[in-house]
């Protein structure tokens, strides 16, 4: 029996992402959560005939609590999107708290429940909701995950149209660090297979990489981010982590972890400094089970993102882990 759970179930990412979890025959219990329209996009997805019984919940009645009791797996794509002009960190004054007051109902109601955080500003949230569930007592760094896989589908996507492969399922590339612009780092020299392109050309996949949230942002002039590709990558995650947790050896993909509690993870952060960064991890019963080392044979090139990154990221993790210890209970 696995409960999945999604909060933010009515949003742009959320109905998608909740479509596709309806679809997944390892989830027998798929409990829909948002402030408005949950029950509306439960009783539509209900009717689907595969084997997850859906539910859908609304904050009354304790409705948060009920929703995600016991749950194993709980998505997050709750929370505001970017408008044109806007960075990610813009999103962290109503974000940081939305994220906060649902890790605070995670760590009453399903204290062992894989959290997989898609809302912005990722950077931030997930030390927040790090910091809430070790204040709580039930920190567990192997089930905590900052979805950073969309950055990891851009990459595939663009480098099989840079490189002409037809075959973009087969591309394998790891991009590390955190979720924003320059904190973005994809490391095309360990592309599988490999590839080469131009200095000039490779520039302009990395930032291509690096911005890509802001193209869709631009393209949908107001009306929000980044919603389906969102979805596919979500789901994409959620059914490695859900794979894994059934026993199936040898998944890997890269997440925004707390280093220091994967193991593994302590020497990526003494190299990096970083509390948190998205590495690929490799999945087990036991959720992350080994964060995987990507820093060695950097180019030098790589080793210029690396250091804007960190410089740039932890200013991001400090501001979520302050405001997780200042801010007060939310309602
Ligand atoms: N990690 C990534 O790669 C990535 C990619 C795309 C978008 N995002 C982020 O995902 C978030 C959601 O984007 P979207 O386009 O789906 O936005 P959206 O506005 O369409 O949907 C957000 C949903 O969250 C709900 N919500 C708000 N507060 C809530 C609460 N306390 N509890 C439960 N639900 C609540 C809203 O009612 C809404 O239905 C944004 O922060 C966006 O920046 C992250
Ligand atoms: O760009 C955004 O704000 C949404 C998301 O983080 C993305 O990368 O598409």
């Amino acid at each position: 029996m696995v409960k999945a759970v999604v909060a933010g179930a009515a949003g742009g990412i959320g109905q998608p992402l909740s479509l596709l979890l309806k679809t997944c025959p390892l989830i027998t219990e798929l409990a829909l959560y948002d402030v408005v329209n949950s029950l509306g996009v439960a009783a539509d997805l209900s009717h689907i005939s595969t084997p997850a019984k859906v539910t859908g919940y609304l904050p009354p009645d304790d409705g948060g609590k009920k929703a995600m009791k016991d749950a194993d797996i709980i998505v997050i794509p709750a929370g505001i999107p970017r408008k044109p002009g806007m960075t990610r960190d813009d999103l962290f004054n109503i974000n940081a708290g939305i994220v906060k007051g649902l890790i605070e109902i995670i760590a009453e109601v399903a204290p062992k429940a894989y959290i997989l955080i898609i809302s912005n500003p990722v950077n931030s949230t997930v030390p927040i909701a790090a910091e809430v569930l070790k204040a709580k007592g039930v920190f567990n760094a192997q089930r905590l995950f900052g979805v950073t896989t969309l950055d990891i589908v851009r990459a595939e996507t663009f480098i099989a149209e840079a490189s002409g492969n037809k075959s973009v399922q087969s591309i394998n590339i790891p991009v590390i660090g955190g979720h924003s612009g320059e904190t973005i780092v994809p490391l095309f020299s360990q592309a599988k297979p490999s590839f080469s392109v131009d200095d000039e050309k490779l520039a302009a996949l990395v930032n291509r990489v690096q911005f890509g949230g802001d193209e869709v942002v631009k393209a949908k002039d107001g009306a929000g981010s980044a919603t389906l590709s969102m979805a596919y990558a979500g789901f994409r995650f959620a059914e490695k982590v859900l794979r894994a947790m059934n026993g199936e050896k040898g998944i890997v993909e890269p997440s925004f972890v707390y280093l220091q509690g994967v193991p593994g993870g302590e020497e990526i952060y003494k190299a990096t400094g970083c509390d948190f960064f998205s590495v690929p991890i490799e999945l087990g019963t036991n959720g992350a089970e080994k964060a995987l080392n990507p820093l060695t044979n950097l180019t030098d090139k790589e080793q210029t993102l690396l250091k804007a990154c960190t410089e740039a990221l932890g200013g991001h993790i400090k501001k979520g882990v302050t405001f997780a210890n200042s801010a007060p209970p939310q309602k």
